[in-house]
C-alpha cells in the first residue's frame, strides 16, 4: 500500500483513491481541447465548437501501476481575451498538455507562445507533453508528424497525435502525463498531498460536477 494512501469520507460518501493529480490543457481556440477532455472522461464526442469561457474541469480515476490516481483536468479557453483568467490557474497545475491542430499551422506555431506562458506562470517542476489533434483529417493536414516530433524534441517533451473524433490515442497522453507527474513527485509526496487537502475543501464542487460555461460559436467537425 502506498504511504500516501487515503480513504476519504465526504458528505457521507466514501471515496477511495491514493492521490490527486492536477492537469491542465492549453492551446489555441478550436484545436479540440474540450473534445479531447470529453472523449477521455466521458467517452463522448460532440462535433460542434462551444468555446470555453475561462476554465472548466473534469475528473477521472486512473489505475497507474496499482495506484488509484484521481486526475483533475482543467480545460482552458483558447481565446486571447480569457488569457489573464486562465494564467491564474497555471500555478496550481502539476502537468500541462499543450495542444495544436494538425490542420491549423498557426496553432502549431503558437505552441511556443503557450510554452513560454507556462515557463513564466507555472511551477518549476511542472510536467508537459505535446499533442497534435485532429489526426483523422489527413486530407487537410498542414503540420507533418515529423514537425510535431521535432518541436517536442526541442522542448524535451513526449509527443502524441490524437483524434477526439475517432478516439485515436486519447488515453495515452493523459496517462503518460499523469505518470510523469507521479515520477516527478515521487520524492515530494507532501507536495502532492497539498493540493489534495485543498481539493477536500472543495469536494462538494466535484460532487456537483463542473459548472461548464461555454458559448456556441460554430460547427466545424468534418468527420
Ligand atoms: N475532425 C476533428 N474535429 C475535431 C477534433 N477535435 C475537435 N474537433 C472539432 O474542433 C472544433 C473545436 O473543438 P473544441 O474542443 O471545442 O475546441 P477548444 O480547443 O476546446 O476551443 P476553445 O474552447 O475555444 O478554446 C469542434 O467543432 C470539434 O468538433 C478531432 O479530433 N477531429
Amino acid at each position: 500500500m502506498p504511504c500516501f494512501y487515503l480513504i476519504m469520507n465526504i458528505s457521507g460518501m466514501t471515496k477511495q483513491y491514493d492521490i490527486l493529480v492536477k492537469l491542465m490543457i492549453l492551446g489555441d481556440s478550436g484545436v479540440g481541447k474540450t473534445c479531447l477532455l470529453r472523449r477521455f472522461t466521458e467517452k463522448e464526442y460532440h462535433p460542434y465548437h462551444i468555446s470555453t469561457i475561462g476554465v472548466d474541469f473534469k475528473m477521472k480515476t486512473l489505475d497507474i501501476d496499482g495506484i488509484k490516481v484521481r486526475v483533475q483536468i482543467w480545460d482552458t479557453a483558447g481565446q486571447e481575451r480569457y488569457q489573464s483568467i486562465t494564467k491564474q490557474y497555471y500555478r496550481r497545475a502539476q502537468g500541462i498538455i499543450l495542444v495544436y491542430d494538425i490542420t491549423n499551422e498557426p496553432s502549431f506555431h503558437h505552441i511556443m507562445s503557450w510554452a513560454g506562458d507556462v515557463d513564466e506562470n507555472a511551477p518549476d517542476h511542472i510536467q508537459r507533453i505535446l499533442v497534435g489533434n485532429k489526426s483523422d483529417m489527413e486530407a487537410r493536414r498542414c503540420v507533418s508528424e515529423e514537425k510535431g516530433k521535432e518541436l517536442a524534441a526541442f522542448y524535451g517533451l513526449d509527443f502524441f497525435e490524437t483524434s477526439a473524433c475517432t478516439n485515436q490515442n486519447i488515453s495515452e497522453p493523459f496517462t503518460r502525463l499523469t505518470k510523469l507527474v507521479l515520477q516527478a513527485h515521487s520524492r515530494h509526496v507532501d507536495r502532492v498531498l497539498e493540493p489534495l487537502d485543498r481539493f477536500l475543501d472543495g469536494a462538494s464542487l466535484e460532487e456537483k460536477g463542473p459548472q461548464a460555461i461555454h458559448e456556441n460559436t460554430q460547427d466545424t467537425c468534418s468527420c
